[in-house]
């Protein structure tokens, strides 16, 4: 015997009634079938309208009344063939008739009981089943409809009848009997008193019902057929990649039913659940899909978490005072309060230090419970043992559940590290010694995130989404976005690393789009985008919570360099191409680098020095593992390398740095490279990094540009160097003469920086120094004599954006 329910979507109307009967009838093959069904979708709430507006003396009851016979009517002519409609039409005729008599009494009274209430509801069920019940006839199966009212004992406890097993049990077992039938067709919901009053069970009545039969025939399997695939391993809302479980054990399905996965409702299925009859949740309208299995033991499972689960509007009381600690009693009166109200308490905590007690409930019961527990404490309020219950709103809980979890360590470490990473505030922790469940208490606006980034550290099959926030499209910018759009695959494959860009922008416009912009269009969407406006796009950011964040900036710009404490408060990883904020006073920098480790983001620039190459990288694996440094030389500049290795006099000085312009190895204002500043910069950082605390203004620069270069704007400063352009080729005809090459060269020694031009002869490391190559040598504690050295490429648009790259993807692994 098995037991198949079909709930109030799988009999909405017609075309969905015949997709249940397929299945009924493939069911009826396998052996004797129970099925039980729902009230069509939504008849059920029109019933209680209906009477509820003639109890209130509304006359217009009559028309929902008439919209209820008229869908039932139109649904038989559809499903049922026309030679087997004359007997279901007339029965649901009488069964209108009924209802309209029950609901003029109702009007004419001006009342309705909860036994009436009953009554009324009871129509959708009877009139649902025995419409399946006609059809399944037609499809030529032996078919027998029961009225479940005089199968399931109950209570008279109108709305929520409790029932009586052992009555319920027998007149089942004296009803159904294998041989006879191939489907039993029953209504759910409904059942009858011991006087014969139509009762009603409550919440998740059917599938209560369907579980009550399962039950009593011992049913090999109950099928609860709905219209989704099975539990799922998080909310789909809120999870687009979240998937059905394939097997689950029912103690797990009982603690996600509970939180918020709302397929089930646990106390419906003890019926089953006692036998230990397997549960099988199927997709009417996927029926190949596998659904999720519900058995007694917990499946093998290669997942140490099973799902997660969330539940929306919890409010957090906290019972605090120094007069509870090592005193009994204390918590079985705040629950004695809150049980008085009949409010339900969802979690519960308390320290070891018993100094506080908090407890989750729903934020609807939040004002009644302080009330009862303020009332219960006053003696202790008002004498200062206790402070007056204190109440946090806009909350809500997120739950791994998983019975493999008590076998491993280190759950609830991931659990709040990812959550930690992401800045989701945890208010409140319960996790019982069954380990099954971690509970979290969390504000609401975070669910999504949180339950995103869980759903990512726990299940493996799934992809790390990375959500970027790009400010900067020019040169290096735009590189970066094609790096990107031809390496998404790869990342996605080798990676695990779903890269989405949300937002691009630059100094005009900006775009933003919460799917990820398409990479193969985002200069035309930029192009179309809003007028940018920093600080609606920071706010935007900020408002967008998005899990995994990272803002690249890839822009020259101080008031970008300023957003940067605002974003990582909010837990937002920075990656900065941008020099400007590390080489701002230092107590800039140094409060960016600890925001970082506060709220658990990330702030990597490794681009600031070297572009590309791993300068910053290395200097810190160097520290990191205990060593010194104690001298840094080094050629920084990319662009006034490439000039000094390009200018001979043949070409103008000033046509060489246009060049270097050109090939986008300058700064947007190239005079930042030409005046030293930007090497000043690259020092700095680099000084800093090593530990030194140093301003910009202990940096010597020893410039070789004629201050007049400076005083202009860009297109005055080109002039200017045709204007010097003597001094130029003195500077390199004096370094030639001598055999010797111009290097522009930084050196940090004794917590003291200092830039220049220098004349290198061939013995010097930096002579060689091809291009616009940088080349770093630390000396060190253990580099002593040769030292470390990082070359190569360090400037350029292309090995620039690789960089940003590189560190996009350190910030996105974490
Ligand atoms: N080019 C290189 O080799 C290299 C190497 C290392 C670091 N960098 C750094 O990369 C950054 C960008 O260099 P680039 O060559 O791409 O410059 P660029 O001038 O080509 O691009 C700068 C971009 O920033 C945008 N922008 C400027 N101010 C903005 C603002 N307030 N808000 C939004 N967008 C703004 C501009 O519109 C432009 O899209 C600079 O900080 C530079 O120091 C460049
Ligand atoms: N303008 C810079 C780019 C790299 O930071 C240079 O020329 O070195």
């Amino acid at each position: 015997m098995q037991v198949l329910k079909f709930g109030g979507t799988s009999v909405a109307n017609a075309e969905n009634i015949n997709k249940a009967i397929d299945i009924i009838a493939t069911a009826a093959q396998r052996g004797p079938t129970i099925v039980i069904v729902s009230a069509l979708g939504g008849v059920t709430d029109a019933l209680i309208e209906a009477s509820q507006r003639a109890a209130a003396g509304d006359e217009t009851y009559r028309e929902h009344l008439q919209a209820i016979e008229q869908r039932h009517l139109d649904t038989v002519k559809a499903l049922v063939p026309v030679a087997n409609q004359s007997a279901v039409l007339s029965a649901i005729k009488r069964r209108c008739n009924e209802l309209d008599a029950i609901c003029d009494s109702v009007f004419a009274l001006g009342e309705l009981s909860p036994r009436t209430q009953d009554r009324v509801m009871s129509f959708g069920e009877l009139m649902s089943s025995q419409m399946v019940a006609a059809r399944v006839q037609a499809a030529s199966l032996r078919c027998q409809w029961l009225d479940s009212r005089e199968l399931i004992r109950t209570n008279s406890r109108f709305g929520a009848a409790e029932v009586d097993f052992a009555v319920t049990n027998q007149q089942i077992k004296n009803l159904i009997t294998e041989s006879e039938q191939q489907v039993y067709l029953v209504p759910g919901f409904i059942a009858a008193d011991a006087q014969g009053a139509t009762t009603t069970l409550g919440r998740g009545g059917s599938d209560y019902s369907a579980a009550i039969f399962a039950g009593a025939v011992h049913a090999d399997v109950l099928e609860i057929w709905t219209d989704v695939s099975g539990m799922m391993t998080a909310d789909p809302r809120l999870v687009t990649s979240a998937k059905a479980i394939p097997h689950i054990s029912y103690k797990e399905a009982m603690e996600l039913s509970h939180f918020g996965a709302k397929v089930l409702y646990p106390p419906t299925i003890q019926p089953v659940m006692q036998l230990g009859i397997p549960l099988w949740i199927k997709n009417t309208f996927a029926p190949a899909d596998h659904g999720t299995l519900i058995e007694v033991d917990s499946p093998p499972n290669h997942t140490i978490v099973r799902g997660i689960s969330s539940i929306g509007s919890i409010a957090l009381l906290n019972l605090e005072g120094s007069g509870m600690v090592g005193i009994p009693g204390f918590s079985k009166r705040l629950f004695g309060a809150l049980a008085q109200e009949r409010i339900n308490v969802i979690l519960i905590t308390q320290s070891s230090s018993e100094h506080s007690i908090s407890v989750a409930v729903s934020s609807t019961d939040a004002p009644r419970a302080k009330t009862a527990v303020d009332e219960e404490f006053a003696y202790e309020i008002a004498s200062n043992k206790v402070e007056p219950l204190r109440l946090e709103t806009g909350l809500a809980i997120v739950a791994l559940v998983g019975e493999n979890m008590k076998d491993h360590p280190g759950v609830s470490g991931r659990m709040f590290g990812a959550l930690g990473h992401n800045g989701v505030n945890i208010r409140a922790i319960a996790q019982g010694s069954s380990e099954k469940n971690i509970s979290t208490v969390i504000q609401s606006h975070d669910v999504r995130k949180a339950i995103n980034v869980l759903h990512e550290a726990f299940f493996q099959t799934e992809y790390k989404q990375v959500n970027l926030f790009i400010v900067g499209a020019g040169n290096v910018g735009s590189k970066l976005l094609g790096q990107l759009a031809q390496q998404q695959d790869y990342l996605l494959e080798k990676l695990r690393l779903q890269l989405r860009v949300i937002a691009v922008a630059n100094s005009k416009k900006y775009v933003i789009n919460d799917e990820g912009l398409d990479l193969n269009t985002w200069q035309e969407e930029l192009q179309e985008g809003e007028p940018m406006e920093l600080t609606q796009l920071v706010a935007n950011i900020q408002a967008r919570n998005l899990r995994n964040a990272v803002f690249v900036d890839i822009t020259a710009s101080a008031q970008v360099a300023e957003c940067y404490a605002a974003l990582l408060e909010k837990s937002i990883s920075v990656v900065a191409c941008n020099k400007v904020a590390c080489s701002s006073a230092y107590a800039n920098y140094a409060n960016l680098k600890s925001l970082a480790r506060e709220f658990n983001a990330n702030f990597l620039f490794e681009t600031n020095v070297g572009a590309g190459l791993p300068i910053i990288g290395t200097l810190n694996d160097l520290l990191r593992s205990g060593d010194v440094v104690n001298r840094i030389q080094a050629v920084l500049s990319g662009t006034l390398n490439y000039v000094f290795n390009h200018y001979d006099g043949t070409s103008s000085f000033a046509s060489v740095v246009q060049r270097a312009q050109d090939e986008g190895y300058t700064e947007p204002d190239p005079r930042l490279d030409l005046s030293g500043t930007d090497v000043m910069r690259k020092i700095l950082i680099l000084a800093r990094e090593a530990g030194v605390v140093m301003e910009m203004d202990d940096i010597t620069n020893d410039s070789f540009l004629p201050a007049s270069c400076m005083e202009g704007d860009v297109a005055a400063f080109y002039e200017q160097l045709a204007v010097h352009e003597a001094h130029f080729r003195q500077l390199y005809e004096q370094a030639a003469a001598a055999g010797k090459k111009l290097k522009f060269v930084a050196r940090y020694e004794n917590d003291k920086a200092a830039v220049g031009l220098q004349q290198v002869g061939p013995e010097h490391d930096f002579f060689t120094l091809q291009g616009k190559d940088n080349v770093v040598l630390f000396y060190t504690n253990r580099y002593v004599e040769q030292p470390l050295v990082v070359k190569g490429a360090g400037a350029g648009a292309d090995v620039t954006a690789s960089g940003v790259f590189a560190d996009m993807i350190r910030a996105a692994r974490v």
